[in-house]
């Protein structure tokens, strides 16, 4: 599982070790998750690691699909979603934070009442997408110029949602562009929705609730719903590598 390989990326070639998934503090980003629905994970990828990443955007031959934000009304944009076999490093990125999560995602399930639990292991999880006809991969790589941003959604694709995603800023704040925050609302029952800004920089990670996470109230836990989404870019160019643990429709 935890392997350290050297892996090739496109045309460029870097050491993904993910070693360092399994070294994550995993009981604070667990703590994190339950009372804000989200965990910040700094520096996750060095600069070179995110460079790497970032150029295979202009690789057309590694995505399935590409998708110009504004014809769908997304936001202002695009992205491209990978096709299988997915590049080294976002394969074994995906394969190797699913084990860490799956628990959470089963805690989270019996809290909120909701009836799918996860298997341990991510081929065992995708065997079941593929099953329920979800058979293409949802990794995806982003890309914002100025005025682009994202609108606040979720990312659904079917009957199959694994509850927690991952998103890895590649670009810069400040320096490769600016504006272009990363956002998350929150919807309690009946009360207006709340808005969090999350500060990242090049290399940070952030896992966050996909669509709904357990609250704490008084009688027992209840669920909120969440969608994420990035303001306004106002200068310059921002890359995002998105990991989604299902396969879509
Ligand atoms: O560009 C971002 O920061 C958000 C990307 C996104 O919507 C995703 O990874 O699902
Ligand atoms: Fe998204």
């Amino acid at each position: 599982m935890h392997i350290a390989a050297q892996h090739v990326a496109g045309h460029v070639s870097f050491d993904f070790n993910v070693q360092r998934v399994a070294r994550l503090p995993w009981t604070d980003i667990a703590q994190q998750l339950d009372q804000r629905g989200h965990a910040l994970l700094p520096a996750l990828l060095n600069r070179e690691e995110c460079a790497a990443l970032a150029a295979l955007y202009r690789r057309a031959e590694l995505f399935r699909s590409r998708v110009l934000m504004a014809r769908h009304g997304f936001g202002r944009g695009e992205y491209q979603y990978f096709s299988y076999p997915l590049p080294a490093p976002v394969q074994d990125l995906r394969a190797s934070f699913y084990p860490h999560l799956a628990p959470l995602a089963n805690r989270w399930h019996a809290l909120m009442n909701l009836p799918a639990r996860f298997p341990d292991s991510h081929p065992e999880f995708i065997r079941r997408c593929h099953a329920a006809g979800q058979l293409r991969p949802t990794p995806l790589l982003l890309e914002y110029r100025a005025d682009d941003y994202n609108c606040l959604h979720q990312d659904l694709y079917g009957e199959q949602v694994f509850p927690l995603q991952i998103a890895i800023l590649l670009s810069q704040p400040g320096e490769d562009f600016e504006g272009g925050e990363f956002v998350l609302s929150e919807q309690r029952p009946r009360m207006q929705s709340r808005a969090e800004v999350l500060p990242l920089q090049r290399g940070d990670a952030v896992i966050f609730a996909v669509s709904q996470r357990p609250v704490n109230g008084s009688r027992g836990s209840y669920r909120v719903n969440l969608r994420h989404g990035v303001s306004r870019v106002r200068s310059g160019l921002r890359h995002t590598l998105g990991v989604i643990f299902h396969d879509a429709l």
